[in-house]
C-alpha cells in the first residue's frame, strides 16, 4: 500500500520494506471538470499487530483499496477479512469499493491471468472494481488513482445535489422582490396616456 501510495504521490519506489505503524496520510490534489478537487490518502497498517490502531481511521472513508499481492493467492483470500474490518466502520451503500492486486511486474502472463480469475471473482462478490497494478514499474498506478478520483468527485457531486434538494423539499419560499424588480434589465415604460 505505502509504495502505490509513494508511485503515484512521489514517483518513488524502495524497495526496502519498512512497516507502517498505525497510519500513515497523504493528500493529492486533483482539478476534475474543472473543479479543483483533494483527495485524502490514509494509508492504514498492514500487520496484524497495528491492526488495531489502524482500523480507527476506517470510518468515514468514501472509497476502500483493499490491496492484495498478484503473486500470493493466501493475500487475495485475506482480502475478504480486510473488507469486512472496513465495512464495520461505514454503511456499505456509501463506500465505493476497489480491489488492487500489487506486485504485477513479478508474474509472468500465464501465472497473472491465472490468479485474474480468481481475483474477479472476488471483487464481484464485494460489488468492487479490480485493478492489477505494478508499484515498481509504476504500470496502471495513475490511471488507478484517477478513476478514484473521478468516482470519489461524482459521489461527491451527487452527495451534494442530495443535500441541496432535501434543503430545497423542506424550505419555504418567500417572494419577497415587488414587481419592479422583476423588471429591473428592462424598465418598463408608462403608456404614453399615463404621463
Ligand atoms: N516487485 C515489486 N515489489 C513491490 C511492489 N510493491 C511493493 N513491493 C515491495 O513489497 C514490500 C512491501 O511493500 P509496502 O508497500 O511497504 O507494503 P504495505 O502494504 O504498505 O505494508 P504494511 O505497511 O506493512 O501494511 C516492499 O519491500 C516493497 O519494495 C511492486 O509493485 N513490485
Amino acid at each position: 500500500k505505502t509504495c502505490l501510495i509513494n508511485r503515484f504521490c512521489k514517483d518513488t519506489f524502495d524497495k526496502n520494506y519498512k512497516a507502517t505503524i498505525g497510519v500513515d496520510f497523504e493528500m493529492e490534489r486533483f482539478e476534475v471538470l474543472g473543479v479543483p478537487f483533494s483527495l485524502q490518502l490514509w494509508d492504514t497498517a498492514g500487520q496484524e499487530r497495528f491492526k488495531c490502531i489502524a482500523s480507527t481511521y476506517y470510518r468515514g472513508a468514501q472509497a476502500i483499496v483493499i490491496v492484495f499481492d498478484v503473486n500470493d493467492v493466501a493475500s487475495l483470500e485475506h482480502t475478504r477479512q480486510w473488507l469486512a474490518d472496513a465495512l464495520k466502520e461505514n454503511d456499505p451503500a456509501n463506500v465505493i469499493l476497489f480491489l488492487v492486486g500489487s506486485k504485477k511486474d513479478l508474474s509472468t502472463p500465464a501465472q497473472y491471468s491465472l490468479m485474474e480469475k480468481d481475483a474477479l471473482k472476488v471483487a464481484q462478490e464485494m460489488q468492487a472494481e479490480f485493478w492489477a497494478v505494478s508499484s515498481l514499474t509504476g504500470e496502471n498506478v495513475r490511471d488507478f488513482f484517477f478513476r478514484v478520483a473521478a468516482l470519489t468527485f461524482e459521489s461527491s457531486v451527487l452527495a451534494e445535489l442530495e443535500r441541496g434538494s432535501a434543503r430545497r423539499i423542506g424550505d419555504t419560499v418567500h417572494i419577497t422582490s415587488n414587481e419592479s424588480d422583476l423588471y429591473q434589465s428592462a424598465p418598463r415604460k408608462k403608456p404614453k396616456c399615463c404621463q
